[in-house]
């Protein structure tokens, strides 16, 4: 294993949907750390993780596809298409919506990416391409609400039929990350990251048949923060030897 990624000899505590957002609400508002900042660490850690567990440490050349919706997963997922293109991949992303229906930092992501002219466009139709190497499923995170519909639907059925590794933000796209419950459709991952702490739902029993290998990737939580009233958390220390962790 890559020393990016290590795995964990510790028993980090396991979240709800609830606490997540709590925890980003408190990085942002009490303790001033920016969603554009935890994006950058998320996606960073996702464009590692593709690299170093999928191609050896070497993406130039490679083809691989990001699915993004507009919210913060497909924030991050922008992020990681920006570092994978940077490393020598050729990098296409597919997004569920046009350029103005993006929520403010990811559409910050979006015209990065157009500016460095990196092919974007909405996934309507989604390709009919052979040669693809790896797609990134940044098409929903813990904002799931009810089965996957229209684009991000047509975005899932089409990952699952490449034949290719998906590596998912966050979750795979069309599970609960509290309950483990499966949505319909959902993304077949061969590997997650999820972010900060693990989620509960990604240890319910028929979870792994959708997350394949589970990583969890630092986004510089503060340790005093999972501390704070309405959270009590123990402070973590998962990260002490490395950016990523593989969890199983
Ligand atoms: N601190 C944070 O808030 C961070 C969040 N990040 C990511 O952001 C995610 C949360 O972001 P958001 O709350 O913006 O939302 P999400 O990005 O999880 O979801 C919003 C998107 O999902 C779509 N959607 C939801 N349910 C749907 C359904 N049933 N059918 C079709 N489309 C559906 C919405 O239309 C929208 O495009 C996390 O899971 C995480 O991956 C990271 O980017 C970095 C930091
Ligand atoms: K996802």
């Amino acid at each position: 294993m890559s020393t990016y990624i290590k795995n964990s000899h510790t028993d980090s505590p396991k979240i709800n949907t609830a606490q997540m957002i709590e925890v980003d609400r408190l990085m942002m508002d009490e303790y001033h750390i920016g969603l554009i900042q935890m994006m950058e660490n998320a996606g960073r850690c996702l464009a590692i993780l593709v690299k170093e567990r999928f191609f050896d440490g070497d993406v130039e050349g490679k083809n691989i596809v990001i699915l993004a919706g507009t919210g913060g997963n497909g924030g991050g997922a922008l992020v990681a298409a920006r570092r994978l293109h940077n490393w020598g991949a050729k990098v296409q992303v597919y997004t569920t919506a046009e350029e103005e229906r993006f929520t403010p930092i990811p559409l910050h992501q979006y015209r990065i990416l157009k500016r460095m002219g990196v092919s974007i466009s909405l996934a309507e139709p989604l390709p009919e391409r052979e040669n693809i190497d790896a797609v990134l499923d940044g098409i929903i995170g813990y904002s799931l609400k009810g089965n996957p519909h229209g684009i991000a639907a047509a975005m899932i059925h089409w990952a699952n039929s490449q034949k290719v590794p998906i590596v998912a933000l966050d979750t795979p796209s069309g599970l609960d990350l509290t309950t483990g419950e499966f949505y319909e459709p959902i993304i077949k991952a061969s590997a997650t990251l999820t972010l900060a702490l693990p989620k509960k739902g990604l240890f319910a029993c028929e979870t792994k048949k959708v997350v394949g290998e589970l990583y969890v990737g630092d986004i510089s939580v503060p340790q005093e923060l999972y501390q704070e009233k309405g959270l009590g958390l123990k402070p973590t220390n998962i990260f002490r030897y490395s950016d990523i962790i593989r969890l199983y």
